[in-house]
């Protein structure tokens, strides 16, 4: 029947509703939650053990976090973004002011330096070189940033089964020059699929999917209390929080009205739901 009767298209619209509603229940009972922490900030030793994700470390030309070790130490595979190399070489030596800077280097060697190469110094490719660090050249692509380059390496080699898995930490990722801070994020969501955190010595940001629920749990002595959920790219319809001291509950987020800035983690547990992909950030002490 094609909506003779009144009455007829009513019921069709009411069962059309249900219908739709029977979908968004469904979608709903099926998200799945994403788990966050902030456990590489913490050392391996006093970590949760076994430790639930493999993490990987890109190492960016901007000044690195004091806490830069630590990550190392996390990662089982370290990647410089072509001049990252030269902030490898030139800080992590300062980081051990009693220690010789050669043997320093020695122990902090990239496995890997990726790039267009017009950054990094020849003495310090020369350095890693010989010491075995591989070096891919990618010069011809002026169309990817450095550390895009470095993400789909590690992505490359990482088997498809091992993704859900993986986190890359970026350490040097944020302050300094705002084109490259906003190409960094754009990464976020090039890589939309892949666990991926920004780092500053200040603060981090990921992203948070949404077809994902999210509970992100606050270890208070190493992050917090100042947080942030940014829409960025397209305006967010309802977002719901728990955990915050300013929580959003279906509320919209759009550049021009509200965004979620200096807000503060009031629990151990924040939880997020939302209709579009948000930023997280979150302050990080000082380690
Ligand atoms: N000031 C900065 N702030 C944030 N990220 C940075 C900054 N400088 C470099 N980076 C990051 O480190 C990576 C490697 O830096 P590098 O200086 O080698 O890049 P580049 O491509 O030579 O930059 P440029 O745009 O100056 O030519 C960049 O792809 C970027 O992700
Ligand atoms: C529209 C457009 N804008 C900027 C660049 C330049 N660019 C982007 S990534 C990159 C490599 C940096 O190592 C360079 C030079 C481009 N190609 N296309």
């Amino acid at each position: 029947m094609n909506g003779v009767s009144p009455c007829g298209t009513v019921v069709r619209f009411v069962s059309h509703v249900a219908t739709k509603r029977r979908e968004k229940e469904a979608v709903l009972l099926v998200m799945e939650v994403m788990i966050h922490s902030s456990s590489f900030l913490i050392p391996s030793t006093h970590a949760d053990h076994p430790p639930s994700l493999t993490y990987a470390l890109v190492l960016l030309n901007q000044r690195l976090p004091r806490f830069t070790p630590l990550l190392w130490n996390h990662a089982q595979v370290r990647l410089c973004a072509d001049g990252g190399a030269n902030r490898v070489f030139d800080e992590l030596p300062l980081l051990f002011p009693h220690e010789d800077a050669i043997e320093v280097r020695k122990r902090y060697k990239p496995d890997l330096i990726k790039g267009d190469m017009d950054s990094i110094r020849a003495e310090v490719l020369d350095f890693y070189a010989s010491l075995g660090t591989k070096v891919v050249d990618e010069s011809h692509d002026q169309d990817t940033t450095d550390l895009h380059k470095c993400i789909a390496y590690i992505c490359d080699f990482t088997p498809h089964m091992e993704k859900s898995n993986l986190c890359i930490l970026v350490a040097g990722a944020l302050g300094g020059r705002f084109d490259h801070e906003a190409g960094n994020i754009n990464v976020l969501y090039n890589f939309s699929a892949i666990r991926i955190i920004l780092l500053s010595e200040d603060c981090l940001i990921h992203l948070l999917p949404k077809t994902h629920h999210h509970e992100i749990y606050i270890q208070s002595n190493v992050v917090g209390p100042h947080c942030g959920l940014i829409p960025i790219g397209m305006p967010s319809g309802s977002t719901s929080t728990t955990g915050l001291r300013w929580d959003l509950n279906g509320t919209e987020m759009r550049f021009g009205g509200l965004v979620s800035t200096s807000n503060i983690v009031d629990a151990d547990k924040i939880t997020v739901r939302s209709d579009s992909d948000l930023l997280w950030t979150m302050s990080i002490k000082n380690l």
